[in-house]
């Protein structure tokens, strides 16, 4: 038996336009629901949802129903939540607050073992497929996808150095906290804050790398799409369920 490959990242560096959703719900239902919806990837955020560790790894055995790719935000770029969730099986990572080259070598490290990282050995491990992928240790560290998040205007000065760290395969931009650091807390369409977007799309571009980011609509993801943003993120699965609630309860309301 072969480890899993990671379609996720042969896609992106093939540069195809990868569309996905972000997940917060840390419901395995969710999860396995959709993943059948056609999304090339779902993105399971660690850091700013009351999901822990342990409850990663159903949502991964959960999304494995579909054909879309999972993504893990951990809640830092700390090697010891990084090599739990690779343990579990996550194999492409979006790892926040990167401010700078060395922090971004220091994530790919976390996601190679030796020689070339620091990443710890275990041996039954759901990544391995608990120890029955006979190619496992060959192919681990070439199946590693790494996202690095652009989160502050000190990051984005360093935007190039950061892209051409080797093992980034991404960058994604966090419109949110861009727009929190450039001083447009809760804007993140303010125009200084989309100029910034488009500049770093275009920027990441130049050095060979995928840009990716998260659109909270339709309209925002065909702008950023347009600008050559390649994995994009539209909607968040609370946003919708409680938009399409909202919705239908008013709706209903009325007409009584
Ligand atoms: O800066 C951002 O934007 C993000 O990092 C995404 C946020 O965490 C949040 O808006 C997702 O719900």
């Amino acid at each position: 038996m072969n480890a899993p490959e990671n379609r996720f990242k042969s896609r992106l560096l093939a540069r195809e336009v990868l569309h996905g959703l972000w997940m917060t719900l840390a419901s395995p239902v969710a999860a396995e629901a959709l993943s059948l919806l056609g999304h090339d990837w779902l993105m399971f955020d660690t850091e700013h949802t009351p999901l822990d560790l342990a409850g990663v790894q159903p949502l991964l055995q959960a999304a494995a129903a579909g054909g879309a790719a999972t993504v893990v935000r951990p809640a830092w770029n700390d090697p010891v939540l990084i090599k739990r969730l690779l343990d579990m099986g996550a194999q492409t990572l979006l790892v926040p607050f990167v401010q700078t080259p060395e922090e971004a070598r220091a994530a790919v490290a976390a996601t190679r073992y030796p020689p070339e990282g620091v990443r710890g050995v275990a041996g039954l491990t759901r990544a391995s497929r608990f120890g029955l992928a006979t190619d496992y240790f060959r192919v681990a560290n070439r199946e590693m996808c790494v996202l690095v998040q652009i989160e502050t205007g000190a990051a984005l000065a360093r935007l190039e150095e950061i892209a051409a760290v080797e093992g980034v395969d991404g960058v994604f931009l966090g419109p949110s906290d861009l727009a929190a650091s450039l001083g447009h807390l809760g804007q993140p369409g303010h125009p200084e804050v989309q100029a910034a977007l488009e500049d770093a799309a275009r920027r990441i571009l130049a050095t060979g790398k995928a840009p990716g980011i998260l659109a909270t609509t339709a309209v925002d993801a065909r702008r950023y799409l347009g600008w050559g943003y390649r994995f994009v993120a539209t909607g968040v699965d609370l946003s919708l369920l409680l938009k399409s609630a909202q919705r239908l309860l008013e709706e209903v309301a009325a007409e009584t």
